[in-house]
């Protein structure tokens, strides 16, 4: 792609790949090749699979066929070095519990009883987890006391607490305002750059991510496209991919993407998550 020179070992590499919610296949072919290091964007309408795609890399749900290796292994392989945060979470879920039990909890040598040989372990890679998303202060913090943006980077250091190498955010902007999105952004573009680690982040908004995105991943009617943002989010390209025509406008920097004869509002840039997307036109595969 672009002529660039292309890895030997891809943090995702798919092929004709399904990803299925209990019998039904969600997404039906999906070919995809992301090089180790780059921030991908995962968009595409209400249903179109985005979190299923997601569940699915984190080996939370099954495949349905095709092939799929990550880190250049099979997935059960490579699940240790995958990091997942799940979409926000319920107000009160947190039950009191603070940030640096929040990220210790994730810590895997939980899973057989914490002895006194692992507690010291366990403090250092909670410390430095919270450490590399700039979120030491909070480490004392109820969850429930924090704001959307503090609350979505202890998450973020929840998933690191393991040394992973792919990462998985199911819309981790949705319900920030803009300054603590970008704060988001930035923090893991600087996690992209300084330890090499592979982002695919679900957003609706492709707006803010058009800086720092290395390429765009949409999803449609039950398959999807990668590339750049010029390959992918052009009129030729979404139509193809949504069997509709459709049409891509740029405006003093944003992209706006609709039906060509229609309204699409998920892609609006001043969409946020807490509205009606019921009469989506483009809603995903049926
Ligand atoms: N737990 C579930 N059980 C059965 N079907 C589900 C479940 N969760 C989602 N689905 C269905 O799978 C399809 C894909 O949903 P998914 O959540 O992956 O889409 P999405 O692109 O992440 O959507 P959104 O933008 O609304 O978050 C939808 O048709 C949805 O109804």
């Amino acid at each position: 792609m672009n002529g660039q020179p292309q890895p030997e070992t891809w943090a995702v590499e798919a092929s004709a790949l399904r990803c299925m919610r209990g019998d039904r296949a969600v997404i039906t072919g999906l070919d995809l090749r992301i090089a180790e290091g780059s921030l991908v964007g995962v968009f595409g309408s209400n249903g179109s699979g985005k979190t299923t795609l997601l569940q699915t890399l984190a080996g939370i749900l099954g495949e349905g066929g095709g092939t799929l290796r990550l880190l250049g292994r099979p997935l059960a392989q490579a699940r240790t070095e995958v990091g997942y945060v799940a979409q926000a979470v319920p107000e009160g879920a947190y039950g009191g519990i603070d940030a640096r039990s929040f990220v210790g909890a994730a810590w895997r040598g939980e899973r057989w009883g914490l002895g006194w040989r692992d507690a010291a372990p366990r403090t250092q890679a909670v410390d430095a987890a919270l450490q590399s998303v700039d979120a030491s202060h909070l480490a004392g913090r109820p969850m429930e006391a924090l704001s959307g943006g503090e609350r979505q980077r202890v998450c973020i250091a929840q998933a690191l607490v393991n040394p992973v190498r792919l990462l998985l955010l199911d819309e981790p902007l949705s319900n920030l305002d803009p300054r603590a999105q970008q704060g988001v952004l930035e923090l893991v573009r600087r996690l992209c750059r300084e330890q090499a680690l592979t982002v695919l982040l679900t957003a609706h908004d492709i707006n803010p991510l058009l800086p720092v995105m290395d390429r765009v991943l949409y999803l449609a009617a039950g398959r999807g496209r990668i590339g750049t943002v010029d390959e992918v989010v052009n009129a030729a390209s979404l139509s193809e991919l949504y069997g509709l025509p459709m049409a891509v406008a740029r405006h003093d920097g944003y992209v706006f993407i609709h039906p060509a004869r229609g309204f699409m509002p998920e892609v609006s840039p001043h969409c946020g998550h807490g509205h009606d997307h019921a009469h989506d036109p483009l809603g995903g595969a049926r």
